[in-house]
Parts: structure tokens; C-alpha cells; sequence
């Protein structure tokens, strides 16, 4: 398509597209596509933070020493970049444990079967076109022969030995296969730099008035309404501006 690699976003891209291939690109196609990208981009990156922010007030220990290694690698100055992640693996490693206990999209995203296919390691056990199927994100991530303990925040499980932030192949944080969560790099980049924001400049409490336990605010299955994401029920936080 002429023009295309010079496209500045996805919207000029799908016009020029559009002018060319009227019969498959047009206005519904591109209001859908970029409704998708606002509504898949926005709740899931927010209810991560959202999800960190709890952990760190859960496990103060591991909240300072997220601040101690971000004051080390880029000093209190100026905000992170993506050219400072080989010098966060435990700051990484943090934020893949939060995938991990958090469990956003904790059943996937549902999937249609269009040819009939026989599933490996199964003895034969074939899915129909037209069947629904998904996977059990949670369960992976909380299955205690790969995450040993997987009812406590860890993470170290994410480190080698030498220190370096290992992503774990365990995890389907951003799902599987061919039609795996688009904004993954994006997901990675945005919780990176806010999250590294957030605590290097405030410490984090619950609202002195809210008389929920951190049970309540993170574990408790009542809170989950049956959507797509499994994120914490309504809360306040305090924010305190650190001493820098
Ligand atoms: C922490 C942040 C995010 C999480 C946990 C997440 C998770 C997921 C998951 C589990 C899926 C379904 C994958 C599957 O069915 O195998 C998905 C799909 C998708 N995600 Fe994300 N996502 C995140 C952020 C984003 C962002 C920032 C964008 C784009 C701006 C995005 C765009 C999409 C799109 C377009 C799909 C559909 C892909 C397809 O059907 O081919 N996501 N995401």
C-alpha cells in the first residue's frame, strides 16, 4: 500500500487503506477497530496499577526496595525511560508478580473455533467449529507446582540468580497464541514508566476510614462481578509525597 510505512498512527494508516480498499476498510471498520483499542488499552493498564498500588501497601518491604533500586538507576531528577529497564530487574520482576497474583483477564478473552482441531497431549479430545473456548489465566497463575506458594507475593520467582529479571514462559498475563493481547509492548512500556513514577515519588496507604482488610480489597471472590477483568473493588489510597 503506497504511502503506508510513512503512515504517522493507525487512523492514517487505515485511511489510506480505506482509499484503496473501500470494500473492506471504512468508517464503521475504523470507529470499531479504534473503540477496541481505547477499551483493551485503558481499564487494563489502570486496573494493573491499581492492583500494584495494593501490593506495595501489602508488602511494604518490597515497595522500598523498588524505591531504593529506581533512586539508584535514575536518581529522583527525572522520570524513567524505557532505556533505564536493564537497570530495574527487580522493579520488572515486581510488576510481573502483579501480573501474576492479579490475574486481570483471569479467564482469557472467549475464543470461537472456526476448524475442527484434536488438542495435543489429550488422548484425541477434538473441539467443534463454532465451540467457545478460553483459558484458565488464574489457575495457571496460581498453580503451586509452577509458583510454588502462589498465595504469596514473590518476586524473586522472577529473578535469576545473577539478579536479572527472567519473564516467567508460565505466564499468559497477555494470552496465547496468534491472537495474543495486541498492546503487550505498549502494557509493558506504560506500567514500566507509571509505576516507577508512582514510587519514586510517594509512599502508599489505605484511607484511614476504609475498615476493609487487605483480604477484602484483594481476594475476596465476591468482589469479582463477572467481567472480563478482575480488578480490586472501589477504594481511596493516600498518597505521600516523598522527601525528595
Ligand atoms: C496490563 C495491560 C494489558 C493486559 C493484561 C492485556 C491483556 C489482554 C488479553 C488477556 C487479551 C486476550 C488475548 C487472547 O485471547 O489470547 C488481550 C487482547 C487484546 N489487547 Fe490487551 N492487555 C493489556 C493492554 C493492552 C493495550 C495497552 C492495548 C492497546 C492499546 C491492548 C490491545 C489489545 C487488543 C487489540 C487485543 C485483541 C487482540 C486480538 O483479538 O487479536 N491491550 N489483551
Amino acid at each position: 500500500m503506497e504511502g503506508v510505512d510513512r503512515a504517522r498512527d493507525y487512523i492514517e494508516a487505515h485511511l489510506l487503506y480505506q482509499r484503496d480498499q473501500p470494500e473492506m476498510f471504512n468508517n464503521t471498520r475504523l470507529t470499531m477497530a479504534v473503540s477496541d483499542l481505547f477499551v483493551a488499552g485503558t481499564d487494563t493498564t489502570a486496573n494493573t496499577l491499581r492492583w500494584a498500588i495494593l501490593y506495595m501497601i501489602d508488602n511494604p518491604d518490597v515497595c522500598e526496595k523498588v524505591h531504593k533500586e529506581v533512586v539508584k538507576a535514575i536518581g529522583n531528577d527525572r522520570l524513567a525511560t524505557m532505556q533505564d529497564k536493564a537497570a530495574l530487574p527487580y522493579t520488572q520482576a515486581v510488576i510481573e508478580e502483579v501480573n501474576r497474583k492479579a490475574s486481570l483477564a483471569p479467564m482469557g478473552v472467549f475464543h470461537r473455533v472456526v476448524d475442527e482441531v484434536t488438542l495435543a497431549n489429550s488422548g484425541g479430545w477434538k473441539l467443534q467449529p463454532d465451540s467457545i473456548c478460553t483459558f484458565n489465566t488464574y489457575a495457571i497463575h496460581h498453580d503451586p507446582a509452577v509458583f510454588p506458594q502462589p498465595e504469596k507475593f514473590l518476586p524473586e520467582r522472577h529473578l535469576k540468580e545473577d539478579g536479572q529479571f527472567a519473564a516467567s514462559p508460565h505466564l499468559s498475563t497477555f494470552g496465547l497464541g496468534k491472537r495474543a493481547c495486541l498492546g503487550e509492548s505498549l502494557a509493558r512500556m506504560e506500567l514500566l514508566v507509571f509505576f516507577v513514577a508512582l514510587v519514586q515519588r510517594y509512599s502508599f496507604s489505605l484511607d484511614p476510614e476504609d475498615s476493609r482488610t487487605m483480604w477484602q480489597l484483594t481476594e475476596d471472590p465476591s468482589f469479582s462481578k463477572g467481567t472480563v477483568l478482575r480488578s480490586p473493588p472501589l477504594h481511596k489510597i493516600v498518597f505521600k509525597a516523598r522527601n525528595i
